[in-house]
C-alpha cells in the first residue's frame, strides 16, 4: 500500500517541473521522501509516464539542489505515475477514482499547482469521488480578489476541515525567512531597537530576472501585485513587523493584525511593464498588466507607527535578489544609517552596517560592514534545503505551522483589492534593467551590488 499520495493536479506546468519535482528529488535523496510514497501526476496531454519523464528530466536535472546521478534517478522516477485527465471537467474523476480504487494509499495529498480558477472543479471533483484521507494543498494566490477567495474558503470548508487544507506561500519555507523571526527576536541587540523609536524604514523587494515566460495566460491576470506582492512580499512585512510570536502556530493569526493595520502610503506607488512584455505568448497585445510594482504601506501598529515600508517587486530585472534591509534611524543629519540586510536569496544570510572611525584618521568617520554568508557555510550547490522541500515536509509530518491562516488571506485581500483599485498605468522600462523611474532607490542597487566579504 501506498503511504503518501501527492496527486499534483497541474503536473505540466511550470510550477511542478521547476519547484515540486526537483524538490521531491531532493526529498527522496535525503530520504525524506520513502519508496512507499508516490507522486501521481495528472495532466491532460496524452502523454505515457516515459513522455512525461523524458519532459520532466532536464528540469530535474537543473533545479534540484543534489546532483543528479543516472541510477539515483532511476530509482526516483519508480515513484511517478501519469494520469490523463481534464481537471476540470467532473466526469474525468471516474478515471482519477478507478486508479485509486486499483492502487490503495493511507494519505491523499491533493496539490493544486494550477491558477485558482481550477481549484474550485478540483475540490468539487475530490469530493464527488469521495476520496478519503485527503490533505488539501493548495498554491497562492487563494482567490483573485476578497470576493473569489471568500467564495472558495466557503467551498473548502464545506468539504474539509481547516486541519486539512494546507495554502501554501513558498515564501515561508525559504530558509531565510524562516531565519528572521530568530534574528530579531532571539538577539537583545536588535530585539530591543525593533520598533519606531529606532527604525528608520524598511524595504523589501523581491526581483528576478526571468519574464513570465510560458504563464502568460495565468500571469497577465494576475500581475505583479496579485502574483508577488498580495502573498510573498506581505508575508514578509508581516513577519518583520508582527509582535514577537508566542509559537509558530499563533504567528499566522498574529500577523493578520498586522496586515489590518497596514495604510497605503498616498502617492507612492509606481507600476511598470517591461518592454516587449505584449509580445510574449498568451498575454493581450493591449494588456496594462504590471510586471513591475512599488508601493509604500505604513503599519499602524504602536510598534511600528510612522515606519513606512517600502515594497518592490520585478520581473526581467538586471538582478535577481530578495532582501529585507532594515534602515535605522540616524541621531544626527550627514551620519550614515545602521541597516539590517536580511538576504533571503540567491545570496542568503545576514549583513549589518555601522560606523566606524576611518583607520590612521582621528576625525573621520566611514561605513562597515559585517556579514553571515549563510550560503558560504553550507558549502552547497544550492545550499539549504528548498523551499518546497520544507513545504513538502511538512504536509508528510501533518504540521500546519507556517502556511497561511484563513485570516491572514481575507486580511492582505482586502488590503490588496483596494491599492489595485487605485494603481497608476504601468509605465514601460527596459528589460535587465533597473525598472521604471524611482522603482529602485540608490540604497537598494548598493545593497544588491555588495557582495558578502566572504565570497561564495
Ligand atoms: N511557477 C512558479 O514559480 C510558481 C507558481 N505558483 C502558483 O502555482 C500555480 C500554478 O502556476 P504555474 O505552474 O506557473 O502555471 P502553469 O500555467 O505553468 O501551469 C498550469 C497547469 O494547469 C494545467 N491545466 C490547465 N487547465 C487544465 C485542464 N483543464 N485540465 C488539466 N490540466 C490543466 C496545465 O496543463 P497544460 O500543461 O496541459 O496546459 C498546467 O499543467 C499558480 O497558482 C501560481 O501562482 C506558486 C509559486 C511559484
Ligand atoms: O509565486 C511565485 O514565485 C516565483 C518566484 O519564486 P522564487 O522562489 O523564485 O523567488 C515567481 O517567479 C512567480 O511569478 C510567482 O508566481
Amino acid at each position: 500500500m501506498v503511504q503518501n499520495r501527492f496527486i499534483i493536479f497541474g503536473g505540466t506546468g511550470d510550477l511542478t517541473y521547476r519547484k515540486l519535482l526537483p524538490a521531491f528529488y531532493n526529498l527522496f535523496i535525503s530520504q525524506k521522501l520513502t519508496k512507499q510514497d508516490e507522486i501521481l501526476i495528472i495532466g491532460r496531454r496524452d502523454w505515457t509516464k516515459t513522455d512525461y519523464v523524458r519532459k520532466m528530466e532536464p528540469w530535474v536535472k537543473e533545479f534540484a539542489r543534489f546532483k543528479v546521478e543516472e541510477d539515483k534517478f532511476l530509482e526516483f522516477i519508480q515513484q511517478i505515475q501519469y494520469l490523463k485527465m481534464n481537471l476540470s471537467a467532473l466526469d474525468d474523476y471516474s478515471i482519477l477514482k478507478d486508479y485509486v480504487t486499483k492502487s490503495k494509499a493511507q494519505v491523499h495529498v491533493c496539490y493544486m499547482a494550477v491558477s485558482p480558477q481550477f481549484f474550485d472543479p478540483i475540490v468539487e471533483g475530490i469530493h464527488q469521488i469521495d476520496l478519503f484521507n485527503v490533505r488539501l494543498v493548495m498554491e497562492k494566490p487563494f482567490g483573485t480578489d476578497l470576493l473569489s477567495a471568500t467564495k472558495l474558503q466557503r467551498k473548502v470548508t464545506r468539504y474539509f476541515d481547516e486541519e486539512n487544507i494546507y495554502r501554501i506561500d513558498h515564501y515561508l519555507g525559504k530558509d531565510m525567512v524562516r531565519n528572521i523571526l530568530t534574528i530579531r527576536c532571539e538577539n537583545p541587540i536588535f530585539d530591543a531597537v525593533w520598533n519606531n523609536r529606532y527604525i528608520d524604514h524598511v524595504n523589501i523587494f523581491a526581483l528576478e530576472q526571468v519574464g513570465v515566460e510560458n504563464r502568460g495566460s495565468y500571469y497577465d491576470k494576475a500581475g505583479a501585485l496579485r502574483d508577488m506582492a498580495q502573498n510573498h512580499l506581505l508575508q514578509l512585512l508581516s513577519i518583520i513587523a508582527v509582535d514577537n510570536p508566542h509559537d509558530l502556530h499563533t504567528l499566522s493569526l498574529q500577523q493578520s493584525v498586522v496586515l489590518h493595520s497596514l495604510k497605503l502610503l498616498e502617492d507612492s506607488m509606481i507600476m511598470g511593464q517591461y518592454r516587449g512584455y505584449l509580445d510574449e505568448k498568451d498575454i493581450d497585445s493591449k494588456s496594462q498588466t504590471e510586471t513591475f510594482a512599488r508601493f509604500s504601506v505604513g503599519v499602524e501598529t504602536s510598534r511600528f507607527q510612522g515606519v513606512p515600508f517600502h515594497i518592490i517587486t520585478g520581473k526581467e530585472m538586471m538582478y535577481r535578489d530578495t532582501a529585507i534591509q532594515i534602515v535605522f534611524k540616524s541621531p544626527y543629519s550627514g551620519q550614515k544609517p545602521n541597516i539590517l540586510t536580511i538576504q533571503v536569496q540567491p545570496k542568503e544570510g545576514v549583513e549589518i552596517s555601522f560606523n566606524i572611525k576611518t583607520p590612521g584618521k582621528s576625525d573621520e568617520i566611514s561605513e562597515a560592514t559585517m556579514d553571515f554568508c549563510q550560503n558560504c557555510q553550507m558549502q552547497n550547490r544550492i545550499n539549504t534545503p528548498e523551499a518546497y522541500e520544507w513545504m513538502l515536509m511538512s504536509i508528510m509530518l501533518e504540521d500546519g505551522s507556517w502556511f497561511s491562516h484563513w485570516d491572514q488571506i481575507v486580511t492582505s485581500w482586502k488590503f490588496m483589492d483596494e491599492l489595485i483599485q487605485k494603481k497608476p498605468k504601468p509605465i514601460l522600462y527596459e528589460k535587465k534593467s533597473l525598472g521604471p523611474e524611482g522603482g529602485l532607490t540608490a540604497e537598494i542597487v548598493e545593497c544588491i551590488e555588495k557582495p558578502f566579504i566572504c565570497k561564495i
